[in-house]
């Protein structure tokens, strides 16, 4: 049995286009609804800020903060976590590059944005993520990233020092500088961040292969099959200190070709991350729009399942815009998986009468010349 995170109180100040707004929950899933431009999708983005990262839009602080406003914004909820009763603060101080963010958690300064995966774990879809299988391997990096980071919060670090490495090497590659105990310093600490970070991308592809093949089959949603490409592709069960081994060496064979080039053309920022629609057994960016959509729920829930079955509490879902091109038996049946997982989501749409199949299982909010009425 899972147990149910829910936020249940949600203060505003100077967040996008909310001067100040405040909305109590009850703990059922919210469905948000409104004209277009009244809001919905930035409330939604101020629930995701409950979670380390740039948010929904990853957007810059400074961008989130009202236009007008005379400092930062700020975000304050009363959230039923993974730790019992949690009061969290969060927000931007300082002004243009000096602007910062900043976390209290029941008062106290955090001194990690990463503290809140201890309280509430905000997983999100929107309209945005529509043309993952389609557009740029990067985005399907970021995305695959952003499901190990919630199960695994020391991903973004590996990931960050990895960059700062490579960016070193680039650096005296470029300048001519092949000194080779310098190089071979940083190739060492490439080859072990860039095999970690892959190991922890296949497990996760792993543990989803094991949700998906197993509840997909009499679903609407079709399951996919995940592989990872483009960097140690052959490795199968190879220690991880030998697959270091072989990435350094890669590298420092690399030398003269990467400086030519002006990048590092081996490495885990080079990955990708395949996806087919199992049944069909053809790579998603060839099916239908409709069917990429399937798809990507299919995985966007199954994913929030796994973080339910590893973590014993079901997470936040945000899910903008989900109903908008589904028949009414799919939306149906989206609901009531949606339901299935135990946590409560937040749902967008312009028309309320979208969302009738949720009946009692959801509380409507209202969003209006910025002001919410639940
Ligand atoms: N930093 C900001 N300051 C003030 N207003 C902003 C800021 N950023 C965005 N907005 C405004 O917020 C409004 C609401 O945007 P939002 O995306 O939440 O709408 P929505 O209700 O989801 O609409 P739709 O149904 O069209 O998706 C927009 O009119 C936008 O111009």
């Amino acid at each position: 049995m899972t147990h149910k995170t829910t936020i249940h109180r949600l203060k505003l100040a100077d967040f996008r286009n909310y001067a100040a707004a405040s909305l109590s929950l009850d703990g059922r899933h919210v469905v948000l609804t409104g004209e277009n431009g009244a809001g919905k999708t930035n409330l939604m983005e101020a629930v995701s800020f409950l979670s380390p990262g740039r948010g929904l839009r990853r957007a810059s602080l400074a961008d989130v903060a009202r236009v007008g406003a005379p400092g930062g914004f700020s975000i304050f909820a009363e959230v039923d976590g993974m730790e019992g009763e949690v009061e969290i603060g969060t927000g931007s101080d300082g002004e243009g590059e000096a602007v910062v963010r900043r976390l209290r958690i029941n008062g106290t300064a955090a001194k990690s944005v990463d503290e809140l995966t201890d309280h509430l774990r905000v997983l999100w879809l929107t309209p945005a993520m529509d043309g993952l299988f389609t557009g740029p391997a990067a985005d399907r990096r970021r995305f695959l990233d952003r499901l190990v980071l919630s199960l695994d919060p020391a991903h973004g670090r590996r990931a960050s020092d990895f960059e700062r490495a490579m960016r070193s090497r680039n650096k005296l590659l470029a300048e001519g500088r092949f000194d080779p105990a310098w190089l071979s310093g940083l190739e060492r600490q490439m080859a072990g961040l860039g095999v970690a970070m892959t190991l922890a991308r296949k497990e996760m592809l792993g543990l989803l292969a094991g949700l998906t093949g197993r509840a997909d089959a009499a679903s609407t949603f079709p399951s996919a099959t995940l592989a990872l490409c483009g960097f140690l592709d052959e490795e199968g069960d190879v220690p991880a200190i030998e697959i270091e081994d072989r990435y350094m060496a890669m590298l420092a064979a690399g030398r003269y070709r990467d400086a030519g080039a002006g990048r590092t053309l081996d490495g885990p920022h080079r990955a990708d991350l395949l996806v087919r629609h199992a049944d069909k057994d053809i790579e998603a960016e060839r099916c239908s729009t409709g069917e990429q959509k399937a798809l990507l729920v299919g995985l966007v829930l199954a994913h929030a399942r796994l973080v339910a079955t590893m973590t014993g509490h079901a997470p936040v879902l945000l899910l903008d815009e989900i109903a908008a091109h589904l028949d009414e038996g799919r939306r149906a049946a989206l609901f009531d998986r949606i339901d299935a997982l135990g946590g409560q989501a937040f749902m967008t749409g312009t028309d309320k009468s979208m969302f009738s199949a949720l009946g009692e299982r959801a509380q409507f909010v209202s969003v209006h010349g910025s002001v919410l009425s639940a």
